[in-house]
């Protein structure tokens, strides 16, 4: 059984336990029975699209782990019933510069404390993870996804008139390989999960993902030193972050400068369109 950060009375947990009073979208909280577990709940409904406060709150949860030596798994879950995350907020694209700016800025931030958290990484998939979304899983070290083949993952982004940004095509190629990856960003294809495993996007489907990644976790991974597990981590990972640094600003400027054009404006509202369409029809 899992409690909350909040019946722990360490200092640690207090601030967990701060933490998960200020935010209201994402939580954390440890596991009583299996110490050194932390789970992150996301739970910004409808689709726990990633907005500038989602990704300043997931953000801010996975900094407090990261500081945390008593915890060395995170399990990335949410709890929207068929949905693991949309991928970015769509309507965060039509906002003025400033906030553009502050919006990727965030996404960036994201990515670094999820891709660069030194403790191990699974991401509980209960449900569909498209765009941002799969980018969330690809961060973690592990994927655990539902066998239920109403769920989807991959890169759709070619599908709304943009691109992935290089590191996120990178992390799609690490993945699954230059080739299926080429195929799958410019066809934008959003893989069921039996076709996601069998091109290594996923590791396991199983009926209870959350179930399987702490069994995974305990029986499994904190087999395995955590010190070499983090090192590990950072011989494969080290020269993605490094490069990603040195290209953060050009890539800000890049993101910024595509998304406001007017073509590209034009296809996104056309694709949030689509989105209300398609809701109206159910
Ligand atoms: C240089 C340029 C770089 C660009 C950056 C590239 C990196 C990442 C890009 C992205 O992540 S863009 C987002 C891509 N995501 C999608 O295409 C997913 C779209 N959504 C869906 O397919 C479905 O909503 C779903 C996730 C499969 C869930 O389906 P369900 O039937 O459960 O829910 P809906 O009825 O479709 O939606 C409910 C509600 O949510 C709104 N919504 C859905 N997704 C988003 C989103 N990503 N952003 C904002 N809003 C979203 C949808 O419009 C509905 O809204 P309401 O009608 O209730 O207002």
């Amino acid at each position: 059984m899992i409690r909350s950060a909040l019946s722990y009375p360490s200092k640690k947990n207090l601030v967990l336990q701060c933490l998960r009073r200020m935010s209201s979208l994402v939580s954390t909280s440890v596991s009583e029975v299996h110490p050194g577990v932390a789970h992150v709940t996301m739970h910004s409904p409808p689709v726990n699209s990633l907005s500038l406060s989602f990704c300043q709150e997931l953000s801010q949860n996975l900094q407090v782990i990261h500081k945390d030596k008593s915890i060395d798994i995170i399990l990335l879950q949410s709890d929207i019933p068929g949905i693991f995350s949309a991928g970015l907020d769509i309507k965060e694209f039509t906002q003025p510069k400033e906030r553009l700016m502050e919006f990727w800025t965030a996404f960036q931030q994201l990515y670094i404390d999820l891709y660069g958290a030194s403790q191990t990484t699974i991401a509980c998939m209960e449900g569909s993870a498209p765009a941002a979304g799969c980018m969330l899983a690809l961060s973690c070290d592990y994927r655990v996804m539902t066998s239920n083949t109403k769920a989807k993952i991959g890169l759709n982004e070619s599908l709304l008139g943009i691109a992935a940004p290089p590191w996120l095509a990178q992390q799609m190629m690490d993945t699954v390989g230059s080739r299926v990856a080429e195929l799958s960003l410019w066809r934008g294809t959003l893989y069921a999960p039996e076709q996601a495993l069998a091109i290594g996007l996923v590791d396991e489907l199983h009926e209870n993902p959350r179930e399987r990644a702490l069994e995974l976790a305990v029986a499994e991974f904190q087999k395995i030193p955590r010190q070499a597990r983090a090192a590990s981590k950072t011989l494969t990972r080290q020269k993605r972050l490094k490069h990603f640094h040195q290209e953060r600003q050009a890539d800000l400027e890049h993101f910024v400068n595509f998304i406001t054009q007017d073509a590209v404006q034009t296809q996104l509202r056309g694709y949030l369109q689509q989105l209300a369409a398609k809701k109206n029809k159910k």
